[in-house]
């Protein structure tokens, strides 16, 4: 049955691309000489045997996968010491090949545990907790969230009293709805914990702040006297960690353990003003600032696959008695498939942005400058919001563009849309998120009206809004950002306008806010569109790259730009600014597109450079060889180690006796 070789579909659409899929790539990873790192670590992953030989997480049970994830991910960790890996980006490069689409039960520790210690502790903290964490004796996680609140973090309920004659914390959980309740890898990885509660000092509550609970013994690994904690149960996906609860039953912590580099208690109890509001929501935001860049990493696996497998794909003839056509020609299928594989470098563009943005205004931040924390609230947490509702809406789309075999988890997408989902949630609800925006957003036109200066992204609000598009037959990118601006212009002064007139005529600022929450969110989400189109062009033009991968790369850029006007066109076409006969030049240039893209379609996938050992997709190989590996999967599935299951005989044959029992005739009498 062994076919071999490459598929001579896929083989041919690689001859026929218009460019060298190499050159994207080494944009994409910043230079050749990165590429070549970033090679390198992966296939010292994939050939180490301990990765090789364990076995794939679809065909185990939820302990099973538990248990495996973390032990690739522990020998990960300790090989990534040895080799002496320290960039963040290496270590995820190696970790992913380690273990791919596992996602890790030690990953609080290193995404939000240890970067918390290192920003907000003092340096008598980090010298003592930084050395355990890294030789694995804590192990910890960050637990924010409760039974009853997440989002609304100032309503947490979980108690931080200080007891100035212990010099202690008490840390309590009050009742049902303030047990902390979904933290990655609490339930029964970790043996720390930072806690956000309500700091009571001097019979004051001065907020939510920052503690560090020791939760289990370092050795025994057991819960210390008045903590109770565990798993919360399987959930949609990340079946291989344990998101857990915990209860506090008056848990003293030495006073030491308050992090205390921003925000201090005294030895008397006496509590310090902090040098700036919000700063203990920084380990948010650097999640939040990451989660673009991994949610568009997660939409280009998808697209690989659906793209690859679309080429393989024959289905139908076009003409009776003629060849069936590759799905990809099918002009409906390529308006599926190609506004992804736009989204896709959409996002990965503005990943790149952002957190390039985060590192140079938390080095702001380092040196005592806050004057950049809004701008980076705001940025952080709308294209947080925009980039995972965009590609998990997406990934969905190429999972369905595979018929029934994207179904399975053969096809690797399953297990891809229910690992990115909960980014729509995690790290701040996407529609909470955006009210944040809003929430700038109206703060800035605000100070356009006074006259004041903004900031250089909110820049284009200061323009006049223009009354007409300069959209001709030839959609120009000029024309198409300047349509993204008049949009979210339009909209941002639609939204003030409507509070100011509420306000005006007597409501409160809160209630005129309320009864305008979803025109905000309109104009939130503009924004970010907007900023998105920018900052994809802008990275487009300045790329460099021989002429032809420039080329590709621009009409997927002007796909991703065109494809947003038709999705939301009635914003565009509201107030007239696009009258019919330029809406038709951009849905022809939406046409044009597609087919400009086709031919480069499958290179431009294989531009994002994933060795079949992390997609693990029968449908998204290199070779194209879907038919043979589809077999081989279902071949391997557990249920068919045995001929006839024991289920046969425990159920089928004792109904079916029964049944013929009562279908004699001499039963029925
Ligand atoms: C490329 C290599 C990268 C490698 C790096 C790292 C690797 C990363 C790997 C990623 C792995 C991903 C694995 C995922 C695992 C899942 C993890 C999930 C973890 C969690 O979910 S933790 C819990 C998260 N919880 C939340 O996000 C809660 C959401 N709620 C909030 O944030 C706040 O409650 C909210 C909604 C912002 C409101 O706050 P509040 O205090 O009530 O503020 P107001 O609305 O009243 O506004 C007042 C004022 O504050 C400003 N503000 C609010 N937040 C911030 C902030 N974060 N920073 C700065 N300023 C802020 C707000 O704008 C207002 O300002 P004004 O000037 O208008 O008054
Ligand atoms: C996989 C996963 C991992 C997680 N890991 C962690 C972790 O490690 N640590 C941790 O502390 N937490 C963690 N969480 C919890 C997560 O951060 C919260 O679930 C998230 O912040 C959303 O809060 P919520 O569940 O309270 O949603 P809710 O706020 O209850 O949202 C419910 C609905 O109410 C709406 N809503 C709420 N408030 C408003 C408002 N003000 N205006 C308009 N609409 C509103 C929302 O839009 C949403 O539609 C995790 C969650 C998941 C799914």
């Amino acid at each position: 049955m062994a076919t071999g070789g490459v598929n001579a579909d896929l083989a041919k659409e690689r001859e026929r691309a218009t460019f060298d899929s190499e050159q994207l790539t080494n944009f994409l990873y910043r230079g050749p000489e990165k590429v070549r790192r970033k090679r390198y670590l992966q296939n010292l992953a994939i050939q180490d045997p301990v990765f090789k030989k364990a076995p794939l997480w679809a065909f185990l049970n939820r302990e099973q996968q538990y248990a495996t994830a973390l032990k690739k991910h522990l020998h990960a960790y300790r090989r990534i010491q040895e080799l002496g890996i320290t960039e963040p980006v290496e270590k995820f490069y190696y970790r992913e090949a380690a273990a791919p689409h596992e996602n890790s039960p030690i990953g609080l520790h290193e995404s939000m545990f240890i970067p918390t210690i290192e920003k907000q502790a003092t340096e008598e903290q980090k010298r003592k907790w930084l050395p355990l964490c890294h030789s694995l004796k804590m192990i910890g996680t960050y637990a924010q969230t409760e039974l009853g609140h997440g989002t609304f973090i100032r309503g947490l309920e979980t108690t931080a009293t200080y007891d100035p004659v212990a010099k202690e914390f008490i840390l309590s959980t009050p009742k049902l709805t303030a047990m902390k309740y979904w933290p990655g890898n609490l339930g029964k990885t970790t043996n720390h914990c930072l806690v956000m509660a309500q700091l009571i000092t001097k019979g004051k509550n001065h907020g939510i702040h920052m503690f560090m609970l020791q939760t289990r013994d370092m050795e025994t690994h057991q819960p210390l006297p008045g903590i109770e904690l565990g798993d919360i149960g399987p959930k949609f996906g990340f079946f291989d960690n344990d998101n857990g609860y915990m209860i506090l039953k008056d848990v003293r912590i030495p006073r030491e353990n308050m992090f205390m580099r921003y925000y201090k208690v005294l030895e008397d109890g006496t509590y310090v003003t902090p040098p700036g509001d919000r700063l203990n929501y920084l380990s948010m935001v650097l999640l939040r600032s990451a989660i673009t860049s991994m949610i568009g990493q997660h939409l280009s696996q998808a697209c690989i696959i659906a793209i690859r497998y679309s080429a393989v794909r024959r289905q139908t003839e076009i003409s009776p008695g003629g060849e069936e056509a590759q799905v990809l020609d099918y002009q409906t299928q390529q308006y599926k498939l190609f506004p992804a594989l736009a989204t896709s470098y959409a996002m990965l563009m503005a990943g790149r942005f952002m957190y390039d943005f985060y590192l140079k205004t938390t080095a702001q931040i380092e040196k005592g400058d806050l004057g950049t924390m809004p701008q980076l609230h705001a940025l952080s947490a709308g294209l947080k919001a925009f980039s995972t509702w965009e590609c998990t809406a997406a990934i969905e789309v190429c999972r369905m563009s595979c018929g029934g075999h994207g179904y399975s988890h053969a096809s690797g997408i399953p297990k891809i849309y229910v690992d990115a989902t909960p980014g729509c949630t995690y790290e701040g609800e996407n529609t909470v998120m955006m009210l944040q925006v809003a929430r700038f957003l109206m703060k800035m036109y605000t100070n356009l009206q006074k006259g004041q200066e903004l900031p250089s992204f909110v820049q284009y609000m200061t323009k006049s809004l223009d009354t007409k598009s300069c959209m001709k037959e030839e959609v120009a990118p000029k024309c198409l950002v300047m349509a993204y601006e008049h949009r979210a212009s339009r909209l941002i002064k639609a939204a003030a306008d409507a509070i100011q007139a509420m306000v005006m005529s007597g409501s409160s600022p809160q209630e005129a806010w309320n009864k305008n929450t979803v025109p905000l969110t309109w104009a939130a989400l503009a924004f970010c569109h907007m900023f998105v189109v920018k900052n994809f062009f802008e990275m487009v033009e300045d790329a460099k790259m021989d002429g032809q991968t420039k080329a590709a790369f621009m009409a997927l850029c002007k796909l991703y730009a065109v494809n947003g006007v038709i999705t939301h066109l009635g914003e565009f076409i509201q107030d007239g600014y696009l009258n019919n006969q330029q809406v038709q030049y951009i849905q022809k240039s939406l046409l044009d597109l597609l087919a400009e893209i086709r031919p480069n379609a499958v290179a431009l996938v294989d531009a994002f450079d994933y060795p079949d050992a992390i997609l693990q997709s029968c449908l998204g190989r290199y070779d194209g060889q879907v038919y043979q590996a589809l077999y081989d999967f279902a071949k391997s599935s557990p249920l068919n180690e045995k001929e006839v299951l024991d289920s046969f005989f425990d159920y089928v044959k004792p109904v079916q006796q029964e049944l013929e029992a009562m279908n004699q005739p001499m039963a029925r009498l």
